[in-house]
């Protein structure tokens, strides 16, 4: 058995070992970090070579991590597959019935991953190529027999694929505007009667195919509300989002509800409002024009895993006179008792879950949009004071809490059925499991395995513990942010599979965030059959891409149509941009390092080549995985500023932890000092933690990833859920303190000193750093300039903007220029500025102070009121002209449109991240053309980040068919459809 590093993204970090006689089958687009980590010091290490050729021929022990399959090892792949009869008779067919649009040349991928350009890259197409030979006959048969043989044993509920005898909603059945118009009737094949009937998966693709072909073209019906419920109208493609989700909840199939995927800005939020107010209003006239009807759709509206005990009528519950509110049904109900849920669950309306930064936002936006009128009942579930009480919960139209309220009071869907398969598939194939450090981790303090506080974590929902969110049943859940259960291992991802609701939303504009495998806990949390089990995602959309890309992203984007309505801020409808934002300009802008910065990093580069020369020499690369993180995540912050690797701004975790420290017993202390110092992953976010942090039940973060906890409303630990507070979370400089025994003496402080003193000196300046100040200067001249008016006077509404298909114009400049802005003197212009690393925004607002720049800032330590205030502050206030934000803190959800600037100062490993933080200025709202300054250091680690990053944006393009390449090509057809589908 050999081993292989594998980082599958930035927050799915994993040492995984891999296997001898992988099938086929296991060769997919995992290029993620690692294997830029990895040939980062390849290239550093050309000495290593031997090692990595070496590497290469792991293939065939099982090296299988790879990132988009190259044009070389598909060949070679299809060639093997063809002699080895792993496709089966598919492979032919590819060949005679291929449809003219999957028949493109396969996708170009980056030279130097492919090795056609430096001395490097064959070593990859070793990797890469050297998969294909590897051959597994005896394991083909677990997969082969093309895309619809493999489900064997999968059991879905055959009844669901029936015909007519479930009587629909009248809203469904008699048509609700344009949504229900072409769907309804009785025949319809994709309508479910209920649970319990096997049908085979075979059935169930064909299920998909059917929605394919409905959703082929772009949904272009509309839906608008009734007048008075909103105060605001719903924009065209807003309409069209309306129609589609009323659809996707008044049909039965392929599952009730959908993602969401439109851009960030574009207003996923008022749909999912509108939805609500529809669906009430559908609900409302339903009930007052049929008050006697009996024959309600019992089937359709049953939770999925309830088998029918839903048993109230829908119309009846949400039956008002003349309020949309439940308040008064409740009474209504109360009596009839229709309100129950398997007789003691009470059901409930809307449950949206969403970050704790945006539960606010969701609040107001809910109370400014809705009319007075039409105004809807919302709770807040959050806090300590929080009800108990599921009953309660039912009286409200909408309750509103955040992933980690759910994440502790919510019994875990358990991983088995699915995912015991599931890991045995991954560790078989190969392929990305869950962050195996869990498994292999041991509490070194003996701290409880079980929460004292909350007890089990996969308790049942009888569980005394267990809150009430799990003892009501949902008619709808939604998942705001929905990137946020990305992995379906994850504590959080397994709770909101385990909310029982009837209707079930993800929004998202960027679901596909790191691999395909992204999508598979959607499609479980959708119950979106039959790829919500692991099994079947694997054989039916992750093979197929394997085995070719072309046909296999347009197998997966039939199967995203059924169930996802993307538009992107080009999106044209019926030839018109579905929004008219002013436009967004992304400059590179590529600087150097000083002589004294490119000093202190090659000084840097130089020394973690040797260590991991070391490490390879040693054949102990696994073993040190954590320690080649670090280094790597040394370089990057070396690149924004060499303070940062010094350990500027080390110490925060305060008086309250100082003193708690002092009250624990040396053992104790010196055991948490252990662990801290042994080169940890902060459990938070998967990187290595910066200023790291341990907690007293032994698990370690950033101290502004724990903050999130602390500052939160749940206060517990993510990992085991003890109750987390400021007392309870220890930094290395107290722990040594307490350790060495020298009380009175805080070396963090002192160290935090020492180090302020080194850079108030200027002993370093960052080009970073430097570079922003004279961008913001000169943003200051511009908008001091004797001609400026807003939009240049003209009216926000008739702006003549260009917006073209690809959205953003991306312009390199190679030295600090300042992009021309339109003048503007009646609104400031503002910046906001990002970066992954709080000790990065210590730096730079020391200099903001030093230039008498007025700022806010936004982090992670912060707690909620105290981040909302900022954004007001920086939205309201004309002298507060810059914002610095914390890229893990305020990238999703806030609207930010005072700012017209953002700069970037550092790359995150996933591109999705920064265009999320981008989109916190470029959203509705906006009137001014919006700039993006990303500044890179040339010759460093980031070149190779910016290479990832287009690596990654390619795959999410080909997934979704946005890659703007292939025009038409990338469009679906019906021959695609047919081929695809086997039908
Ligand atoms: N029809 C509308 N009329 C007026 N304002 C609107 C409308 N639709 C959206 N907005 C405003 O546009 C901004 C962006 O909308 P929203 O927050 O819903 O976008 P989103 O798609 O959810 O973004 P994100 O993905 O970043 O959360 C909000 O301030 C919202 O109030």
């Amino acid at each position: 058995m050999d081993s292989a590093i594998e980082i599958s993204s930035d927050s799915d970090v994993e040492i995984q070992e891999t296997r001898t006689n992988l099938p086929q089958g296991s060769v997919f687009f995992f290029l993620t970090y690692p294997l830029l980590l990895v040939s980062h010091f390849m290239v550093m290490c050309s000495t290593l070579r031997p090692h990595f050729v070496r590497g290469a021929s792991l293939n065939a022990n099982g090296l299988t991590r790879v990132g988009l399959p190259l044009p070389s090892s598909r060949n070679g792949f299809e060639a093997k597959l063809l002699t080895n009869g792993y496709i089966g008779s598919s492979q032919q067919d590819v060949k005679r019935v291929l449809p003219p649009s999957l028949t493109r040349p396969p996708m170009p991928l980056r030279p130097d991953i492919v090795g056609t350009s430096n001395g490097n890259g064959s070593q990859f197409r070793g990797v890469y190529g050297a998969t294909p030979a590897v051959s597994a006959p005896g394991n083909s048969g677990n997969f082969g027999g093309g895309y619809g043989g493999f489900h064997d044993g999968m059991g879905m509920g055959m009844g669901r694929v029936i015909n007519g005898d479930r009587l629909f909603p009248p809203s469904g059945a008699h048509g609700a505007g344009a949504s229900t118009s072409h769907f309804n009737g009785g025949s319809d094949p994709l309508h479910r009667n209920g649970m319990g009937e096997e049908r085979s998966s075979e059935n169930d693709e064909r299920l998909i195919y059917q929605a394919a072909l409905q959703n082929l073209n772009q949904p272009k019906s509309e839906v608008d509300l009734p007048d008075g419920l909103l105060s605001v109208p719903l924009l065209k493609h807003q309409k069209i989002a309306l129609a589609w989700m009323f659809q996707k909840e008044t049909r039965s199939a392929p599952c009730l509800g959908g993602i969401l995927a439109d851009d960030q800005g574009l207003g996923k939020t008022i749909s999912t409002i509108a939805l609500i107010l529809k669906q009430m209003h559908e609900a409302k006239s339903k009930s007052e024009n049929s008050s006697n009807q009996v024959a309600e759709a019992l089937d359709l509206d049953a939770d999925d895993e309830s088998e029918n005990a839903f048993v109230k009528q829908e119309s009846k519950a949400i039956s008002v006179n003349g309020s949309f509110g439940m308040k008064k049904a409740k009474d209504e109900e109360a009596s009839t008792s229709t309100r129950k849920f398997n007789g003691k669950r009470p059901a409930a309306g809307t449950l949206i879950v969403c970050p704790a930064s945006v539960v606010r936002q969701w609040a107001r936006e809910l109370d400014e949009k809705v009319t007075e009128e039409a105004k809807l009942s919302v709770l807040i579930y959050h806090g300590g004071n929080r009800t108990k009480d599921p009953t309660e919960l039912a009286k409200y139209d909408v309750v509103m809490t955040t992933y980690a309220i759910v994440s502790n009071e919510v019994p875990k869907k358990a991983l088995k059925d699915d995912d015991e398969n599931d890991e045995k598939y991954a560790d078989n194939h190969g392929l990305a499991s869950g962050f195996s450090m869990s498994k292999k981790r041991k509490e070194v303090l003996g701290a409880p395995k079980k929460s004292k506080k909350r007890g089990k974590k996969n308790a049942d929902e009888s569980d005394p513990d267990c809150g009430a969110l799990a003892k009501v049943g949902w008619l709808r859940v939604v998942l705001d942010e929905a990137q946020t259960i990305k992995n379906h291992r994850t504590q959080v991802a397994r709770a909101c599979c385990g909310l029982r609701a009837k209707r079930r939303w993800c929004l998202s504009g960027t679901p596909i965030q790191n691999t395909i495998d992204d999508l598979y806990s959607y499609f479980r949390f959708l119950r979106y059959d039959p790829y919500a089990v692991y099994k079947s995602f694997y054989s039916t959309i992750k093979v197929p891409i394997s085995r070719n890309s072309q046909i296999g992203y347009k197998k997966l984007q039939a199967i995203l149509k059924a169930i996802m309505l993307r538009r992107t801020k080009g999106t044209l409808l019926d030839g018109q941009p579905i929004i008219n934002l002013p436009p967004k300009t992304i400059n590179l802008s590529k600087v150097d390092f000083s002589v004294e910065e490119r000093s202190f990093y090659t000084k840097l580069e130089s020394d973690s080549r040797s260590q991991f020369k070391a490490y390879a020499d040693a054949g102990t690369l696994n073993q040190n995985y954590a320690n080649i993180l670090l280094m790597l995540l040394r370089l990057r912050q070396a690149c924004d500023h060499p303070q940062l690797v010094k350990g500027f701004s080390s110490d925060s975790v305060g008086k309250e932890s100082e003193k708690a420290a002092k009250r624990l017993s040396r053992e104790v202390c010196v055991s948490l000092l252990n662990r801290l110092e042994s080169s940890p992953i902060c459990r938070a976010c998967n990187d290595p933690p910066e200023a790291p942090v341990i907690t007293l039940c032994g698990h370690i973060f950033c101290y502004q990833c724990v903050s999130e906890y602390i500052t939160g409303d749940e206060n517990s630990c993510p990992v085991c859920r003890e109750q987390l507070a400021h007392d309870v979370v220890f930094s290395k400089s107290t722990l040594r303190t307490c350790a060495a025994d020298d009380i009175g003496c805080s070396s963090s402080s002192h160290a935090k000193g020492l180090n302020k003193a080194a850079f108030q000196n200027g002993e370093f300046s960052s080009s970073k750093i430097k570079t922003v100040l004279d961008i913001l200067q000169s943003l200051s001249n511009q908008g001091r300039g004797p001609n400026s008016t807003q939009n240049g006077g003209m009216p926000s509404s008739s702006l003549p903007y260009d917006v073209d298909d690809d959205d953003d114009d991306v312009t390199i400049i190679e030295q600090t220029s300042v992009p021309s802005t339109p003048p503007c003197n009646q609104a400031p212009v503002k910046t906001i500025i990002f970066s992954q690393w709080t000790s990065m925004l210590d730096v730079l607002e020391f200099s903001l102070n030093e230039k008498t720049i007025e700022f806010r800032r936004l982090d992670g330590t912060m707690s909620l009121a105290a981040r909302d205030r900022a954004v007001k502050e920086f939205s309201n206030d004309p002298d507060v002209k810059v914002m610095i934000m914390s890229l893990k803190a305020g990238n999703l959800g806030l609207n930010m449109v005072a700012a017209s600037h953002v700069i970037l100062l550092d790359l995150w490993w996933n591109p999705t991240t920064e265009d999320q933080a981008i989109d916190r200025a470029h959203r509705i709202g906006q009137t001014r053309p919006v700039t993006v300054t990303r500044i890179t250091i040339t010759n460093t680690v980031e070149d190779r980040i910016l290479a990832l990053q287009e690596e990654k944006r390619a795959m999410v393009a080909s997934a979704f068919g946005e890659d703007h390449g292939g025009g038409s090509a990338t469009r679906l057809t019906v021959d695609d459809l047919k081929y695809l589908f086997m039908v």
